[in-house]
């Protein structure tokens, strides 16, 4: 690995993929194209320094990316004016060094890595290194790319003699004594036969854990708090005083060899994996997630895999690097002047966008609770623009330390709701008085009442209104009508809050003498099954004005559940309303399980509710069990049990039962006595899937002819039903010797109970029958 070539003038492909020229840039005569590189080139400087001297970047990581295929795009289109000069930011390693470090050169120069963007970026890769080396029997070595920064160790005799950053790769900054502190660096390597000099090449950084410590420290004792564990980590590192670089948990991962002397050892380091072992039994630290593999497709499988399972490692990843193992096939490719030929950085999608964050609001839940989110300038990231992003309550902003003005770094990952990374404070500078900090409301910005900590001690604070506040109304509402509740899907968002809070939205200088306020329809759930389409047909919400698809900025009211009607035609309840109607009725004749639901008692979702449904069978029987009873029912317990008793205590919650069934909703599950009670004391477990009846459906046919739907098989099941992809349920039911159904006899069971089957009644249980511990495992 010592005196890898490198050639900067070779016309062999390498450096970024090549990208689109920017619209901008082309069609430039010579002194303009010159003039738009010098200014790109500028940009990109100043961004290095922003990002490598004073760990403090202000724009995200794929800007600057774009930044400079920009320039790389633009080198190529004007080839024929020799813009790409060898000290071009594209052709060099991207760092500088300050001067608060002694300087000190390399041994072995320090790379960067070329960028894969796709699959496709990745495959010409490996299309040039099988026209380079042939087809033999060589290897991919598949490592995460770790977001730090790199850091060179050198060691003489087994000896720590000098760390440094990677600088411009030639020349670094001295970071010896703040290195040492670092844990995972061992100042002496261990074992007998060590090498007479080695660089060993590595990524230092700071755990995400350790990041959000750290800024909430950063915090408290009045300091900037950083954008993100990269940065957090660089400016941890380049510390004048190595006792602050100690006191932050920085660790180091190696994952490379720059210069080595070391005679007669090149076995040794044949393959770049058998060098990672060796460092590991030096006492140095290697990654446990590398791979090595014989082709391009499992490298993609390892790609997929972090891809999905980014948050799965305690450090941030960028990407996937993906190397030639081989160490004399690693020196016959060579490298660029900035990369290696025999490396790849695959990049994920980035996740993260610098936005601005216009501001922190509160939400009222379902429970209460009052917890901030971000309102975003509207931004694009990972594929869906954001709006908002979560907060989760007053002392985590505080730990953040973001001020609303700010620049943040907004992340987003797959279908996780955003959350605020850390304020970007380089650009607070000449901004301060747009900047201000958020302070947490007293009163509930829906209703008004004081807010209040639930019990004394509690961290999160509560609008104690709990029976009108119109926010936690309205999402009490929203959650009635989910696919765990009573499933009524006409009963949206939009019609929550028209039902609950029509005047949300309302501008601030409306007159309420020409436009007065309205009264909401509902001020609790309890009269939602009460509501007639007359009812709603002057329900209106504020819109903003629209004009050919394009908001106009003018809020105005409009009828929500009724057509506006013209001259001719009269206005009438919309498609929509009416669906909404058929849904209500529809909803009445849901399963007790679901009602339960629907109720928003503390604790109680769908497997507690399914447990007590089908053990009391009614609300009523519910309603008078006493707190021993509930806690009894398998699945429940004293929690449950108590909120269940809180519950009913409340009169305004009871009101909800009996007007509901006074509407005519159904409030148990065997009043239909055309269905028969053939499974009266039999326990049927169902395994993998059914053709004709959902999970639920299944549970619920089981449940309806009073016999108990089981999630898991013990020796108490009396039959097991096996669908398609059944799994460990099935052999366990074989094991114990249980009654298997398939699909056909289960349907014989529902109608005619065992005697269909052919079977007498199945042998009771025996008495000492054990607890199957994963009983209600959907719990
Ligand atoms: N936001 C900004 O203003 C700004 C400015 C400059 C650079 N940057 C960012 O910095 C990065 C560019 O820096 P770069 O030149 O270091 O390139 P790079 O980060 O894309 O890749 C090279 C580096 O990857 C590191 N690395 C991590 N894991 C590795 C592994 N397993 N094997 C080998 N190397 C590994 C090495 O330290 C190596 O130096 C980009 O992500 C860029 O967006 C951002
Ligand atoms: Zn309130």
């Amino acid at each position: 690995m010592t005196d890898a070539p490198t050639d900067p003038t070779t016309d062999a492909p390498a450096g970024p993929a090549p990208a689109e020229p920017h619209p901008e840039d082309r069609g430039l005569d010579e002194a303009a194209a010159r003039h738009r590189w010098a200014d790109l080139a500028a940009q990109v400087r100043e961004h290095q320094f922003a990002y490598y001297v004073r760990d403090t970047p202000t724009v995200s990581d794929a800007e600057y990316d774009a930044l400079l295929r920009r320039l790389g795009a633009l080198e190529d289109l004007y080839e024929q004016h020799g813009l790409r000069t060898p000290d071009s930011p594209t052709q060099t390693v991207g760092g500088t060094f300050s001067t608060d470090f002694a300087a000190v050169d390399h041994v072995e120069r320090m790379l960067s890595l070329d960028n894969a963007f796709s699959t496709e970026d990745l495959a010409e890769w490996a299309e040039r290194l099988r026209r380079e080396l042939g087809e033999g029997d060589w290897h991919y070595l598949c490592e995460l790319k770790i977001d730090g920064l790199a850091v060179s160790l050198l060691y003489e005799e087994g000896r720590l003699v000098r760390a440094a950053t990677r600088g411009d790769g030639r020349t670094g900054e001295d970071v010896t004594l703040n290195v040492r502190t670092i844990a995972d660096v061992p100042h002496v390597l261990t074992g007998e036969d060590l090498p007479e000099l080695i660089e060993i090449r590595g990524e230092v950084f700071l755990p995400v854990t350790a990041f959000e410590e750290l800024n909430a420290a950063q915090v408290e004792s009045g300091k900037p708090p950083f954008a993100n564990p990269r940065n957090a980590a660089a400016g941890s590192l380049r510390q004048k005083d190595p006792r602050v670089t100690a006191s932050r948990r920085l660790g180091m991962i190696c994952h490379g060899v720059g210069a080595l002397r070391w005679a007669g050892h090149e076995a040794a380091t044949a393959r770049q994996s058998e060098t990672y072992r060796l460092l590991a039994s030096w006492g140095l630290r290697v990654s446990a997630h590398t791979r090595v593999v014989d082709d391009l497709a499992a490298v993609q499988d390892m790609i997929d895999h972090f891809g999905e399972n980014r948050r799965s490692v305690e450090h941030e990843i960028d990407g996937v690097v993906v190397k030639v193992d081989e160490t004399t096939l690693q020196r016959r490719l060579g490298s660029t002047s900035r990369a290696p030929r025999w490396a790849i950085a695959y990049k994920y999608p980035p996740e993260e966008v610098n936005a601005r964050l216009l501001d922190i609001r509160v939400n009222v839940g379902r429970t209460g609770r009052v917890t901030p989110y971000g309102v975003m300038e509207p931004t694009l990231v990972a594929g869906s623009t954001v709006e908002m992003a979560t907060l989760h309550n007053a002392s985590e902003v505080r730990r953040k330390g973001v001020l609303i003005g700010d620049t943040v770094v907004l992340r987003k990952a797959g279908d996780v709701i955003p959350e605020i990374v850390g304020p970007v404070v380089a650009l607070r500078e000449g901004r301060e008085d747009e900047l201000r900090e958020f302070v947490m409301p007293t009163h509930c910005p829906a209703c008004g009442t004081a807010l209040a900590p639930a019990k004394e001690g509690d961290v999160d604070i509560r609008c104690p209104n709990a029976r009108s506040c119109p926010s936690q109304l309205r999402e009490r509402v929203f959650h009635i009508a989910s696919r765990s509740g009573l499933d009524i899907e006409a009963l949206g968002w939009e019609a929550a809050i028209a039902l609950t809070d029509p005047e949300a939205g309302r501008p601030d200088d409306a007159d309420d003498a020409v436009l007065p306020r309205q009264t909401p329809v509902l001020d609790t759930e309890a009269g939602l099954f009460e509501l007639t389409p007359e009812a709603l047909a002057d329900v209106r919400v504020w819109r903003e004005r629209r004009a050919k698809g394009v908001a106009t900025g003018v809020v105005e009211q409009v009828p929500f559940f009724w057509t506006r009607g013209t001259a001719k035609v009269a206005p009438k309840p919309s498609a929509t309303t009416e669906k909404l109607f058929e849904q209500l009725e529809l909803a009445k004749t849901r399963p007790l399980w679901r009602v339960l639901v629907s109720l928003s008692i503390r604790h109680v979702g769908p497997t507690a509710a399914r447990a007590l449904a089908t053990h009391f069978g009614s609300l009523e029987r519910i309603r008078a069990a006493d707190e021993a009873e509930l806690a009894a029912v398998e699945g429940v317990g004293p929690t449950i049990a108590g909120a269940v008793q809180d519950w009913f205590a409340v009169d305004w919650h009871r009101e909800i039962v009996e007007r509901w069934a006074a509407a005519g909703m159904r409030m148990e599950d065997e009043r239909d006595a055309s269905v028969p009670r053939t499974l009266e004391g039999l326990t049927v477990v169902v395994t993998g899937s059914l053709e004709g009846l959902s999970r639920d459906g299944a549970k619920e046919a089981i449940l309806a002819r009073g016999g108990k739907a089981a999630g898991s098989v013990s020796k108490k099941t009396d039959y097991v039903v096996v669908g398609e992809n059944a799994g460990s349920k099935h052999d366990k039911a074989v094991q114990l010797g249980l009654r298997v159904l398939d699909e056909a006899q289960f349907v014989r069971l529902l109608e005619g109970g065992p005697a269909a089957l052919g079977d007498d009644a199945p042998d009771a249980a025996p008495d000492d029958a054990t607890h199957d511990p994963t009983d209600g495992e959907d719990a």
